[in-house]
């Protein structure tokens, strides 16, 4: 280890995040029944013009009356671009009661985007007697998001989470695809004749991985588009899951059920990471750093992989 510590992200389970929009409240209570452990109720890309003013209205209003159970509750704001999000701000801060945990800042291109929002929040929050500190999740969806993605995760002391939002991401970096998430298409190699298709996510969910370890934040995959494609959001969140994310967005109830299985490490594995913990311990009884399990070599290092799988199952079961 470097003698730069790698801080721990916070404990607490993110394997799915289901959203909704503000402008539909029928389906608040619905998503507080949910598997979720997180949700996220929309008041930016899936609520129209509009209805911003109503959307904000029911959100303030269903924050404290909706039994959300031990969900984390997080609200996504609109953009810093736009004429929305400091009423966003200001009514959920001054009018929503405490329950609400989180604020998801959308299309975040550099570190100042978080700070700014900090300062408002701060200064409400203060103003307002606030005791219980408000959280910031971000999504990373622009080129700028992506370029500055390290300082970003390093922006504010309330940043827990940190998503990938391949939608907008698409578009800001110009891709020519209209789908949101998942294999594309175009996006394929040939060999010997046969197509393979890479992943073209891939770099940019790592570098999110590698932002959000370095500060001790969440990295989470966003939303897969095609909600009736059960297959397809299962091998992107496989894909997620081993390159290092927590969890992944739902935005069909459907896919709570597919986050949650794949995000949930499975008896066999946890099963199997315990065995590796305890051939080590035998291992360094022995004054041996290295040994051999089912035939491949485990070391000191594997003791911290197969914790991660061990933590991971811990922390879900409470
Ligand atoms: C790129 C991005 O920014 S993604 C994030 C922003 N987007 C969103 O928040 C969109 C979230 N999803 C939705 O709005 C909806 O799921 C839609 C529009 C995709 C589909 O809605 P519907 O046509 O109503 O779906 P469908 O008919 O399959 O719904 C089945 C049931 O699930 C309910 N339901 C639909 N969406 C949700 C949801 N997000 N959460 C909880 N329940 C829901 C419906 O009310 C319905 O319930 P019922 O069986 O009791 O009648
Ligand atoms: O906000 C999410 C996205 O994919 O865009
Ligand atoms: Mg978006």
């Amino acid at each position: 280890m470097s003698f730069r510590i790698q801080p721990a992200a916070p404990a607490r389970p993110n394997r799915c995040q289901l959203f909704g929009p503000g402008s539909r409240p029928a389906i608040f209570e619905k998503m507080a029944t949910s598997a979720a452990d997180v949700i996220n109720l929309d008041l930016e890309d899936s609520v129209a013009p509009d209805d911003k003013a109503k959307a904000r209205k029911n959100i303030i209003q269903a924050v404290g009356d909706v039994d959300w159970g031990s969900k984390t509750l997080s609200v996504r704001i609109n953009g810093l671009d736009t004429p929305y999000w400091y009423r966003d701000v200001v009514d959920l801060l001054e009018q929503a009661g405490d329950r609400l945990d989180q604020i998801m800042i959308p299309k975040v291109g550099c570190a100042e985007d978080v700070y700014a929002v900090d300062a408002l929040v701060t200064a409400i929050e203060r103003a307002k007697g606030r005791t219980k500190p408000i959280s910031f999740e971000v999504i990373i969806e622009t080129a700028a998001g992506i370029a500055h993605v390290e300082a970003i995760a390093a922006a504010s002391p309330r940043l827990q989470a940190m998503s990938l939002g391949a939608a907008d991401f698409a578009a800001s970096m110009g891709m020519q695809t209209t789908g949101i998430g998942g294999t594309q298409e175009n996006y394929y190699m040939v060999r010997d004749g046969q197509k393979y298709w890479p992943d073209p996510w891939h770099w940019a969910q790592a570098a999110i991985v590698a932002a959000c370890r370095t500060h001790g934040v969440l990295p989470v995959d966003g939303p897969f588009g095609d909600f009736s494609d059960d297959d397809g959001y299962i091998a992107q969140a496989r894909r997620s899951a081993t390159l290092g994310m927590v969890g992944k967005w739902a935005i069909h109830p459907k896919q709570v059920a597919l986050a949650n299985e794949v995000f949930t490490p499975s008896e066999e594995a946890v099963a199997e990471a315990r065995e590796i913990l305890a051939a080590m311990e035998k291992a360094k009884a022995e004054g041996a750093g290295a040994t051999v399990y089912k035939g491949r070599l485990v070391d000191i290092a594997s003791i911290k992989q197969a914790e991660v799988i061990v933590k991971q199952s811990e922390l879900i079961a409470g």
